[in-house]
Parts: structure tokens; C-alpha cells; sequence
């Protein structure tokens, strides 16, 4: 029925949408979690040509826009790397997308997605 294939995930879904959690779980003051406007950071839009943050990843994880894992991983490096650029390394935005770079890239190594495989299937 129609609703049912609305609700169905595909493995590459089911497994994006864990990695992203644990991802947001290390981003405990949510700096991550929401497209980052001008209001709170002047001149942000004019800086950072292709924003990224979670909420965004997870609306492309929804919509099935991602072909594979690697096109994942380069939009949470991208939302990490936005942040370094704008940010001075004085900064608790700068420190905080420094910190959780390699903790996110940690998860997606093949030895820990090895461990994941009897989880998700
Ligand atoms: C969605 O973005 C945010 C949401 C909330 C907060 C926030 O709670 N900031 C308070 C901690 C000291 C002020 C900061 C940010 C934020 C992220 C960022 C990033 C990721 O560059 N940022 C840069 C400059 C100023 N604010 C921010």
C-alpha cells in the first residue's frame, strides 16, 4: 500500500540515520544541529558557499539523496570544515568542529562498520 512505501527504509537509509545519531550525540550543545544564519554569525552567507549542518543531512537521508556513503560522509566533513573556515581557531565553534571531525570519521572506518553489519541487517 501507499503508506507502508513511504515508511520503508532502504539498508543505506537505516545505516546513515544511525551514524548521523551518534554523530548528533557528540554535538551535545547542538553548534551542529541547524543551519547557521547571519543573525547569529555576521556575514556567515557570504562566507560559506555550501552551508551543511545535521538537520540538512538528515532531510537528504530522508529523501534518499544520498547514492552511497561517501557522499554522507563529505557533507558532514563539509559542515565540519564550513566551520573552521569561518570561525577563528580562538573560538568555541572552530574547537568544537575540530573535536568532532575525527570522532565522526572514526565511526564510518571499516573496522567499526564491520562491527555494525549484524546490527542493521
Ligand atoms: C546552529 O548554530 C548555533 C546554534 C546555537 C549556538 C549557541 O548556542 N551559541 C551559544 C553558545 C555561546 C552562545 C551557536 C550556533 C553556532 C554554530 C556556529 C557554527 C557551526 O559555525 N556558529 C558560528 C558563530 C556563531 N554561532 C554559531
Amino acid at each position: 500500500c501507499v503508506l507502508r512505501k513511504i515508511a520503508e527504509r532502504t539498508p543505506l537509509q537505516r545505516l546513515l540515520e544511525h551514524l548521523l545519531r551518534s554523530m548528533e550525540k557528540r554535538d551535545p550543545q547542538q553548534f551542529f544541529a541547524w543551519p547557521v544564519t547571519d543573525s547569529i554569525a555576521p556575514g556567515y552567507s557570504q562566507i560559506i558557499t555550501n552551508p551543511m549542518d545535521f538537520s540538512t543531512i538528515k532531510q537528504k537521508i530522508d529523501d534518499n539523496s544520498y547514492q552511497n556513503l561517501n557522499e554522507f560522509v563529505e557533507d558532514f566533513k563539509l559542515m565540519c570544515d564550513n566551520a573552521t573556515t569561518y570561525n577563528h581557531p580562538d573560538t568555541i565553534y572552530y574547537k568544537a568542529a575540530k573535536k568532532l571531525l575525527p570522532v565522526g570519521l572514526k565511526m564510518v572506518t571499516p573496522e567499526k562498520l564491520r562491527q555494525l553489519r549484524p546490527v542493521l541487517t
